[in-house]
């Protein structure tokens, strides 16, 4: 077997625990959402859960550092808090995207709870400006948010396949509108919250910038 191949094998490894760790802590977190288990558990449980973070910070990476297992050119973002499959934040949401439409799936858990039983809305602010950012992406001029506006027509259910749209409406210039939905999958057509996204494409100079540091190749 090839170096190239080698590396690639173990950068798919790497990226496999990353997405089972993620599952765990997402297991994790819903879990100590939803227990009622008796508050001695719960002490026993914290103890525990510090002792395994342990040696997980005693490599950590600098903010001006991209995490080894990304690929940010190919879009890999294992820790973006809603597509990450390594972030205990993210759903994760799972999203198909091409010539700026995109369309995606999750379910939402009693941690993104807002009012009772129903998904809070910065959450599906969050949501939205994600999907927004791939079906600008996927038109080939991606940018930066610059504004979003949501309108919430109808509480978002929690526990319930949800079904998340998005396409790009106009590009003028160096600015690309987006507009969104999020509809359960049960009934798509019935939507649940809008938003309409304003994205910037950055000039040279902002993306050097903003993201200089990481936009350098990786020292071996
Ligand atoms: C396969 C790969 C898949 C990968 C998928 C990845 C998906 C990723 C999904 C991620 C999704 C998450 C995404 C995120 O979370 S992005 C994170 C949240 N967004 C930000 O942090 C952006 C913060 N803003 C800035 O840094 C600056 O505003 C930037 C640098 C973007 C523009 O700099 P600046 O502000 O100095 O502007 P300009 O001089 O360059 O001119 C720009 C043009 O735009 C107009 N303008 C600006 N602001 C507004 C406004 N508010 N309303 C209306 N118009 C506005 C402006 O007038 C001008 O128009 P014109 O005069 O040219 O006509």
């Amino acid at each position: 077997m090839t170096d190239r191949l080698q590396s690639v094998d173990r950068l798919l490894e790497r990226r496999e625990a990353i997405s089972d760790l993620g599952d765990a802590l997402r297991l994790l977190i819903e879990h100590a959402t939803a227990t009622e288990a008796p508050t001695e558990e719960l002490r026993r449980a914290a103890e525990r859960i510090r002792q395994a973070a342990g040696p997980l910070g005693e490599r950590i990476r600098e903010r001006t550092e991209v995490a080894a297992a990304d690929d940010l050119l190919g879009g890999v973002r294992m820790y973006n808090p809603v597509i990450g499959r390594g972030s205990a934040l993210a759903p994760p949401v799972h999203v198909e995207s091409s010539n700026g439409v995109a369309v995606g799936t999750c379910t939402l858990g009693l941690a993104y709870e807002g009012p009772p039983m129903y998904a809070h809305g910065g959450v599906s602010a969050m949501l939205l400006d994600q999907m927004l950012g791939h079906a600008v992406t996927s038109s080939g001029k991606p940018g930066m948010t610059v504004q979003l506006d949501t309108a919430y027509r109808k509480p978002v259910p929690l526990m319930t396949a949800l079904r998340l749209t998005a396409e790009v409406s106009q590009v003028e210039g160096r600015r690309v509108t987006a507009v969104g939905a999020i509809a359960t999958a049960e009934r798509p057509d019935e939507v649940l919250v809008t938003a309409t996204g304003l994205f910037v494409a950055l000039r040279a100079e902002q993306a050097q910038r903003l993201f200089g540091p990481v936009m350098r190749p990786r020292a071996s």
